[in-house]
């Protein structure tokens, strides 16, 4: 069987160094491309699949590239709202055949904590966030937490749920955290810390955590292989790995 392309931009940032070894080590594919800051982009058209973990405020620019290149891009890096999504699915309707995996988290932890979270948020009163990461981060709050609360926020609209009980009437500025959806985020940067998330379910006399802990960044590229391996046949943008895991 032939062997993947796989190029990673970001090759020498903390994520893409664990991604360029699993990609080093798996039997299906060949690391054609190690492409970091400064380095030409052009690099990355020897691969047939591009992996990026770079910076929220270059990533567009890299998809952009790979999709007007004809390249599948399967993309953890953070920084992806409604309107990012609807630009790259502007570029993709002008390339059919090309696909891009979007993904806030490759573990598969997380995703299961996302899921999870999902699956409770009908049944309580509260619900809140506390996502903790590294100080090195470059975003807050995190892509993972952004993600959890709107798939908090959907399940309870879905549910028809009432908003969340919140006397609050006075409070210095942020000791609420950040609204996603009408669900509260809190962002602590630790030194230490990976990545982490804690989401907390209140309500009738009892409370729900649901906490994922990332220990070492090698968590996230079983979930980025299977990306790699997957992208050419799932048709267009995908967003988040849950739709390539039998859940
Ligand atoms: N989806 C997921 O599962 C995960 C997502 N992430 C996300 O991935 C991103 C990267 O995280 P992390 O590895 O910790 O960050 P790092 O800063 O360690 O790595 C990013 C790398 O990209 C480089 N870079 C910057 N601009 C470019 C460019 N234009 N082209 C190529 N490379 C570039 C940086 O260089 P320089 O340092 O010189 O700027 C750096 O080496 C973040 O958005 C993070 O939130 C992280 C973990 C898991
Ligand atoms: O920057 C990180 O480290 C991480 N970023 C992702 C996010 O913002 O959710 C995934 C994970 O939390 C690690």
């Amino acid at each position: 069987m032939p062997v993947i392309k796989v190029g990673v931009l970001g090759a020498r940032g903390r994520v893409g160094v664990e991604v360029c070894k699993a990609v080093q080590a798996a039997d299906d594919m060949e690391l054609v491309a190690q492409v970091d800051k400064d380095d030409p982009i052009e690099e990355i058209g020897k691969a047939e699949v591009v992996v990026d973990f770079t910076h929220p405020d270059v990533v567009m620019d890299n998809l952009r590239w790979c999709v007007e290149h004809g390249v599948h891009a399967v993309v953890g890096t953070t920084g992806f709202d409604e309107a990012r999504l609807d630009t790259v699915r502007g570029w993709l309707d002008a390339h059919p055949g090309v696909n891009v995996l979007i993904a806030p988290n490759f573990g598969i932890g997380a995703v299961l904590m996302m899921q999870f979270a999902r699956q409770a948020a009908r049944f309580f009163d509260s619900v809140e966030i506390v996502e903790l990461h590294h100080p090195n981060k470059a975003d807050a709050p995190s892509g993972t937490a952004r993600r959890t609360a709107e798939l908090v926020a959907e399940a309870r609209a879905a549910a028809g749920a009432p908003p969340m009980p919140d006397a609050t009437t006075s409070a210095l500025d942020g000791a609420r955290g950040a609204d996603v959806n009408g669900v509260r985020v809190h962002a602590v940067r630790l030194a230490g810390l990976i990545a982490h998330q804690q989401v907390l379910l209140g309500g009738g006399g009892e409370t729900l955590t649901i906490r994922h802990d990332t220990m070492d960044r090698s968590a996230f590229t079983p979930g980025v292989l299977l990306g790699v391996r997957r992208i050419r046949d799932v048709p267009g943008l995908t967003v988040g790995l849950e739709h390539l895991l039998d859940l």
